[in-house]
Formats: C-alpha cells, structure tokens, sequence
C-alpha cells in the first residue's frame, strides 16, 4: 500500500543555491527533487491514474467533464468542441486539459483510499511545507493545492498570471512526471514578457521541480500533434 511515508524528498539537494535563484530570478529548476524509488512510484501512479476530468474554460466560466462522459460523446461533438476551444483561443483566454484536482476531491471525501491521495496530505505536513518556506523566504505559506494533470495532443494552456479570486498564492510548483520529453513536442512552460516575448522555456522533465512566484505571466504551449506521450505533472500552489 502506498502511503505519504513513501513519498521521500532527495536529502541530497543544496537548497540554499535554489533559494538565491528563486529570489532572484522569480522561478527555479530543481532537478532530481525526489528520490529515484519516489519518482519511479509516482510516475507509475500516474500514468495508470484512471481517474481524469477534461479541464476547459468558456471565457470566465470554468468546467470539468468526466474523462469517460467526454470519451462517450460522438466524433462529431468532439470536433466541434475543440473547434470552438481554438476559436476562442484565437482571441480570449483559453485552457484545455486532464487533471485530477486531487486537494477537492479530499475535501469533498470523493474516492476516498485513491493513492494519489496521499499526495495532499503530504504536501500539507511539515517536509514540503518547510521546504517551500524556506525556499521561498515566505514564513506565511500554510497549506497546498495539490493536483495533477495531463497535456495531451493539442491540449494547452494560454497566457495567465495564477492570481486566484479566493486563495493568497505565493508560489506555483510543478513537477515533471513524463520521462524522456522530446522538445519538438511542444508543452514548454513559457514565461512571458510584457510584448508577450518569451523571458524563460522550461521543457516538461521528468522529477524536476519547477518553481515561480505569482503572480507572474506564463503559459502552457500547446503540445503538438506528432507528441509521443502525454506531458503529466504533479503540480499546485503554496497558499498563505
Ligand atoms: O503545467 C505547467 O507547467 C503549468 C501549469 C499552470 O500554469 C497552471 O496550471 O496554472
Ligand atoms: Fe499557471
């Protein structure tokens, strides 16, 4: 049985290189943040995850529809629905992908005994939480939103800023968990200037944790057609 004592952090990490970075540059990369035993757990958990909701917005309205209900409608309304996401792209906010926003489905005691639960309780006790801490610099960070998703082709996120109507967000983190991502795949995470010019690529890599003040402009591009596998993560917000 998995449990969040499974779930280990590499001791081998030098944090206080990343803290200055992430002071400094408003994002960071650490690689190899588990240990090769967790990252190996989780990617298997993930990748056989069979619970996932195709995540879309109508402008600022936002929606989930079970995996399976989107699978069960015909071809025909599968097309016209992803023409209308990329009509609406063309000029508005727009995002479309799986996830498992795990952090709700604890709080409203859905699926309860799902493995990748764990994954909310430990990003709510004290190792990750004091990590981010002290990585961020930011003693007010309480609690985690913890969620996974699952870019597949043509799946995308446009250019947003992570600001969140209810929750006080320090900082977002993301954590590559496809292996061997090929960068002609698209699925960069894209940091924008204020031209919309691109600051700063990160390419979905696999047990890499990214991650970046808000609110602060990025982007998910889209993944492209000839990708080889989906780009999955493991990712959330730190909450003061
Ligand atoms: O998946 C990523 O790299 C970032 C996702 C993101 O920006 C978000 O979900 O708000
Ligand atoms: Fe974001």
């Amino acid at each position: 049985m998995f449990s969040r004592a499974d779930i280990q952090i590499n001791p081998e990490l030098n944090l206080s290189d990343y803290a200055a970075l992430l002071k400094e540059n408003g994002r960071v990369q650490i690689p190899n943040f588990f240990t090769d035993e967790t990252a190996e757990t989780l990617h298997n958990l993930i990748k056989t995850n069979q619970t996932w909701n195709l995540a879309y917005n109508e402008y600022d309205q936002f929606f989930e529809s079970t995996k399976q209900d989107f699978e069960d409608t015909p071809a025909e309304f599968k097309t016209n629905f992803m023409k209308a996401i990329y009509e609406r792209a063309s000029s508005t906010f727009q995002y479309v992908f799986m996830q498992y926003y795990i952090t709700q489905a604890v709080k409203n005691r859905e699926e309860m005994g799902h493995p990748l639960h764990e994954l909310h309780h430990w990003a709510n006790e004290d190792d990750f939480l004091s990590l981010l801490k002290s990585l961020v610099g930011d003693s007010a960070i309480r609690w985690c939103d913890v969620f996974i998703s699952r870019y597949e082709p043509g799946h995308f996120l446009s250019k947003h800023d992570d600001t969140h109507p209810k929750h006080d967000r320090s900082v977002a983190y993301t954590i590559g968990m496809t292996k061997e991502w090929n960068p002609n795949w698209g699925g960069h995470l894209v940091f924008l200037d204020k031209k919309g010019g691109i600051k700063e690529g990160f390419i979905p890599e696999f047990n890499t944790l990214n991650l970046f003040h808000n609110p602060q402009d990025h982007a998910v591009q889209l993944v492209a057609p000839n990708a080889g596998k989906p780009r999955d993560s493991f990712l959330g917000w730190a909450n003061r």
